[in-house]
């Protein structure tokens, strides 16, 4: 059965002066379209080396992807070359990533920046493009959205900021979202907002999420099915609750266990100790 996002045997690697070392060793994960799947891995377990090897962003050297196919659309996305990457990302694939002043130029306006990214993916006017950000900044439930458009990255909050790289990512058609921690460096309530708006707007426009946390308290939330990353492997995958509720690895049990009680049962991961 052919799956609509698909990693087969993936292994990638750093090189240093230290010899090889192995980061990803993927047997298998796989997304249908319209789908929320959560990776969920504490710090350095390889969840933005992935990312990175989705889009074909990954540095070569010092990385180096050794074996496997990701398969898009039926597509093995790790055989093409960067011209057939350049189509597929930002249209097909775009990324969120989770510091947005990252990805925000301070010296341009919100407007600007937004309208630069649909002329560039788009064959689009600049008075289309105009209307499509304002359009943008609506879907993403901003206020004032011409008011918003004339702001600089600095006269946002936090979440504000979040929302304009998800309308950023969402303003080319792009039916695939890598979300890499967008809520990692929120409030808890300004997170529990982002959350809510990027389910709504993945049912809505029927995109495919691969969402990437480091926190599984989030998941519930959002996901439909998750996976466990350790140590570049997934250790366990499936539905929520089979994850969640009766974890089987010994990793997995650890990691809900270091999670307080009542975090546990607010984010609905609560499982037998
Ligand atoms: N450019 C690089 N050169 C060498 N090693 C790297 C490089 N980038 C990442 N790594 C290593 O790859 C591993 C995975 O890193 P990665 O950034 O994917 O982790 P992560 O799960 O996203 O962590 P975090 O949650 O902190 O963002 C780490 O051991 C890291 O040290």
């Amino acid at each position: 059965m052919s799956h609509y996002f698909e990693i087969q045997n993936l292994k990638v690697n750093f090189n240093s002066y230290e010899g090889k070392k192995n980061i990803l060793d993927i047997d298998h994960l796989a997304i249908e379209k319209g789908k929320t799947f959560g990776l969920v891995g504490e710090s350095g377990s390889g969840k933005t080396v992935l990312a990175l090897t989705i889009l074909n962003l990954l540095s070569q050297p010092p990385g180096e992807i050794e074996a496997g196919k990701i398969i898009f659309n039926g597509e093995n996305l790790l055989d093409k070359k960067e011209s057939f990457m350049q189509r597929i990302r930002g249209k097909k694939i775009s990324m969120i990533f989770q510091d947005p002043m990252s990805t925000l130029n301070p010296v341009f306006t919100i407007g600007e920046q937004l309208i630069r990214v649909i002329v560039h993916n788009q064959t689009i006017g600049r008075k289309a493009a105009e209307k499509k950000a304002l359009e943008m900044i609506e879907l993403v439930k901003l206020p004032d959205a011409k008011n918003m458009l004339k702001k600089y990255p600095h006269e946002l909050s936090g979440g504000q900021r979040q929302r304009i790289i998800i309308a950023m990512a969402l303003s080319c058609g792009a039916e695939f979202i890598i979300a890499d921690e967008p809520t990692r460096n929120l409030d808890v309530t300004i997170q529990a907002g982002i959350l809510k708006l990027i389910k709504e707007l993945q049912r809505e426009l029927q995109v495919t999420v691969l969402f990437i946390a480091n926190n599984p308290t989030l998941i519930p939330a959002i996901c439909d099915e998750v996976g466990i990353l350790f140590e570049g492997k997934i250790v366990e995958k499936g539905g929520i609750k089979e994850v969640l509720h009766n974890p089987k690895h010994p990793y997995t049990i650890a990691m809900l266990n270091a999670i307080p009680k009542s975090k546990q049962e607010k984010g609905g991961v609560s499982h037998q100790r």
